[in-house]
Parts: C-alpha cells; sequence; structure tokens
C-alpha cells in the first residue's frame, strides 16, 4: 500500500492501474541469466531475457559479446532509469530510508523487469525507488556523476541524458512526488545539481554529455516551468526539451505541452518526443507537426502508417531506437527479428541505438548492439553508419557536432572528403 501511494503521486492516474507490489507479485520470474562483466575488477550477474520468443533462455553475456566495441553516441537514456542499484542502497541507508531488500541482488530483482510488461506496469517501476534519490542533493549529483562513469565505460563518447527535474524535487512541484514531506529542493535546483555531476563526469572520463528536460503528459502543469529551466540552463548543458510519459493520454487534451513547446520553438530549444513507442501513428504526426519535434523517441508504430513513414524518410527524421526496452514494455513483438528498427535500417533511415532506462531493464548498450547484432543482422558497418547519424542528430551546436564527427569518422578509420 505505501509503494502504491508513491507511485500514485509520481504517475499519477497510472498507478490506479497496478503497483508495484502487484507487478512483483505477478511477474512470476523467468528471463535468461545473464553474467555481465562491467569492468575489469567487478563482475555483476545480471538478469536480461535475450529470447526471441516468449520461452525462457539463458544465455550468458560475456565479454566477447562486446560486439561494437568503438566510440558511440547514444541519444536517449534516462537518468532516472540509469541508477546503480548500490547507489539506492547507500541512499537508503544513509537517509534512514527501509527498503524490501538490502542487497544488490535482492533491490535488483525487486527493481528489474524479467518479462515484457506494459509501458503502464514499467513506469510503476520508478515507485519502487525514486523516493530514495529524490529530494536529497547529493544523490542527484551522484547518480549523475556516476552515470557519465557508466557511460563513458560502455565507449560512449557523447551523451544526451534525459529526466524530469520536478520528479526529482521536493518543494516548487505540485503534487510533491513520490509520497515526499516537502523539504527545499526544488526543480530548478535539481538541474544545477545534476549539470554539476555532469561536469565532474565530463571531467574525470572520455565522455562528453549534454541534458534533455522531460515534461510528462500527465503532468501538463510542470510543462511552462520545464521549458523555462531550458532556457535558463541552456548555456550550462541543457540542450533540449522532451514529453515522457503514458502517450494515451493525447496532449491535444493538454494545450500546456502545445504552449510548452511554442515557447521552446521561439526561443530556440531543441524538441524530442516520446511518440509511437505504444501509442498510434497519429501521436508521431502531432510530435512532428504540431509540437515541432526535431526527434522521435522511439517511434516503432509510424510503420503502421506508410504515408507519414514515408514523409518522415524524406525529412531524414531521427528516430531515438531502444531495442531491449522496446521488448521489455510490451512496445514490440517480443522477437526481436520482427523488431521496427529492421526496416528502417533496410529503408536507410536516420535513426540511434539507445538503453532508454538501463536500471529497470537490467541491460547496458553493449546489450543493445548484441541483440541488434544477434537478432536483427546489424554488422559493424551499420553499427558505424548509425552512429554517424546519431551524431549528425545530436542537439550540439554546429562546430562541436562537427568535432564529434571527426572524433567518430578517425575512430572508424573513414577518410572524410574536404570540400574545396
Ligand atoms: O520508455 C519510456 N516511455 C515513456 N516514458 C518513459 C520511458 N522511460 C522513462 N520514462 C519516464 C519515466 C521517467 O521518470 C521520466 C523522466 O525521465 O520519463
Amino acid at each position: 500500500m505505501y509503494i502504491m501511494r508513491r507511485a500514485a503521486v509520481g504517475w499519477g492516474r497510472l498507478s490506479v492501474v497496478i503497483s508495484a507490489r502487484d507487478l512483483r507479485a505477478n511477474d512470476g520470474g523467468g528471463g535468461g541469466e545473464l553474467s555481465f562483466s562491467r569492468t575489469r575488477t567487478r563482475t555483476r550477474t545480471i538478469t536480461a531475457p535475450l529470447h526471441t520468443s516468449s520461452a525462457k533462455m539463458t544465455e550468458p553475456f560475456l565479454p566477447e559479446h562486446v560486439v561494437f566495441n568503438k566510440p558511440k553516441v547514444e541519444l536517449h537514456v534516462h537518468l532516472d532509469g540509469a541508477i546503480r542499484v548500490q547507489t539506492i542502497l547507500d541512499v537508503a541507508k544513509r537517509r534512514g530510508i527501509s527498503l524490501p531488500a538490502d542487497t544488490v541482488e535482492g533491490l535488483t530483482q525487486i527493481i528489474i523487469l524479467q518479462q515484457p510488461v506494459t509501458l503502464t506496469k514499467f513506469l510503476c517501476k520508478f515507485g519502487e525507488y525514486m523516493h530514495v534519490i529524490a529530494g536529497d542533493r547529493e544523490a542527484i549529483k551522484r547518480i549523475a556523476y556516476e552515470f557519465m562513469e557508466d557511460k563513458a565505460r560502455e565507449g560512449v563518447v557523447y551523451v544526451e541524458v534525459r529526466y524530469s527535474p520536478h520528479l526529482l524535487a521536493n518543494t516548487k512541484v505540485e503534487p510533491i512526488p513520490w509520497d515526499q514531506k516537502e523539504g527545499d529542493l526544488s526543480p530548478d535546483e535539481v538541474v544545477r545539481l545534476v549539470n554539476e555531476g555532469l561536469n565532474d563526469g565530463q571531467r574525470d572520463f572520455p565522455i562528453k554529455a549534454r541534458s534533455i528536460l522531460c515534461c510528462l503528459r500527465h503532468m501538463p502543469s510542470w510543462s511552462m516551468e520545464v521549458v523555462k529551466l531550458c532556457k535558463k540552463y541552456r548555456d550550462k548543458g541543457v540542450v533540449a526539451i522532451d514529453l515522457a510519459g503514458d502517450e494515451s493520454l493525447n496532449c491535444e487534451a493538454f494545450p500546456e505541452h502545445r504552449m510548452a513547446y511554442e515557447k521552446a520553438v521561439r526561443s530556440g530549444i531543441h524538441r524530442t518526443v516520446h511518440a509511437g513507442e505504444v501509442g498510434p501513428p497519429s501521436v508521431v504526426k502531432e510530435a512532428v507537426e504540431v509540437l515541432k519535434a526535431e526527434r522521435v523517441g522511439h517511434g516503432y508504430r509510424t510503420l503502421e502508417d506508410q504515408d507519414l513513414y514515408k514523409k518522415l524518410l524524406a525529412q531524414n527524421m531521427h528516430f531515438e531506437i531502444c531495442p531491449i526496452s522496446s521488448r521489455l514494455t510490451g512496445a514490440c513483438d517480443s522477437d526481436f527479428t520482427k523488431h521496427p528498427v529492421i526496416r528502417f535500417r533496410e529503408d536507410g533511415a536516420n535513426y540511434s541505438l539507445n538503453t532508454d532506462d538501463p536500471l529497470i531493464f537490467n541491460s547496458s548498450l553493449h546489450l543493445d548492439y548484441y541483440t541488434a547484432q544477434k537478432y536483427m543482422g546489424f554488422t559493424e558497418e551499420e553499427f558505424q553508419r548509425l552512429n554517424i547519424s546519431s551524431a549528425q542528430s545530436c542537439f550540439l551546436p554546429e562546430e562541436e557536432k562537427k568535432a564529434l564527427l571527426n572524433q567518430l569518422h578517425e575512430a572508424y578509420g573513414m577518410v572524410q572528403s574536404t570540400a574545396f
């Protein structure tokens, strides 16, 4: 009941459907057991199902399964979906917050999705741990810093990381999320803390990061402040606005999202929108035509409207694809060999490969690439092409984008033609 109430505040009407505790009871376990060495010194056993059908399969994830060990660009990953389990445990201990498990293995089993569910049930998973991190300055800075270390280890040289400042705050946010007591950490200060953590990470690891601030479909009243924060912190690492959450809530019903995006256009703030993940192609159309999205988060269901798909292909629209996520959120067929990204690849579309929420999917970018190679026939050449498309579609200013492209071309051994 306690967890249910927290989820209720964090995800509005979504939690009415199911509580995090119910989810645990219903999950039924399963999924493959993957041993994945994240560092030279630390081997962590993670579970992440890699099967192509609904049947269980056990498959160890070994270092040799790193199929593209070259510099990568990641454009779609949620900071609050990429936290270390150990950090949640440490912060909970320091703050005297009790959790349903006190070991990494135990808490991991509670947080992760082992079988495909629905987007709605997936979103309830944030209710398992967000109350530990939200409202705590040290924790917020720490998760941003550790995120940089983790991504650098995966070979990511440029990342755009997104989050909702409101979901990490405990004052000047209405309602206060995760059943927290009112404190003194505002959404504005959350952005400052994340920027600090990311900057410290840039100093210490070979990776560059920019951030994207999320509006949430079920919280239209926060959207105007999100775009204001994007403007305020544009010179301090914030590059874009996003709209995340449950797509079945059509934003036409919420003019606040539209108004926030109109302000973003007027202010020169870049725009991406979660659309066509589980929602119909009309949500993608609205994202592009009404909200003026420059990139589409997921966008799988665009393929159901061939006219729209052809139009977006012609526009070179960028799709932020998240293979493992798309299976576990129930957005796509469990059979990876039928994944929409195969069609995108065949059509030479502009897309990136991303983790989305590696904590909840118990995954890593290596696992997404491995999945693409093993079940979807991706080649080294395609990995290089899609990373170059990703760099071209990132939200850095032109000069910095050029430098990133040069870095990739050099790492991939590609000779760049000089324009005379
Ligand atoms: O895959 C997703 N689809 C829609 N919303 C999502 C997804 N992953 C995370 N979110 C939500 C939950 C987070 O709390 C929020 C901001 O990062 O964005």
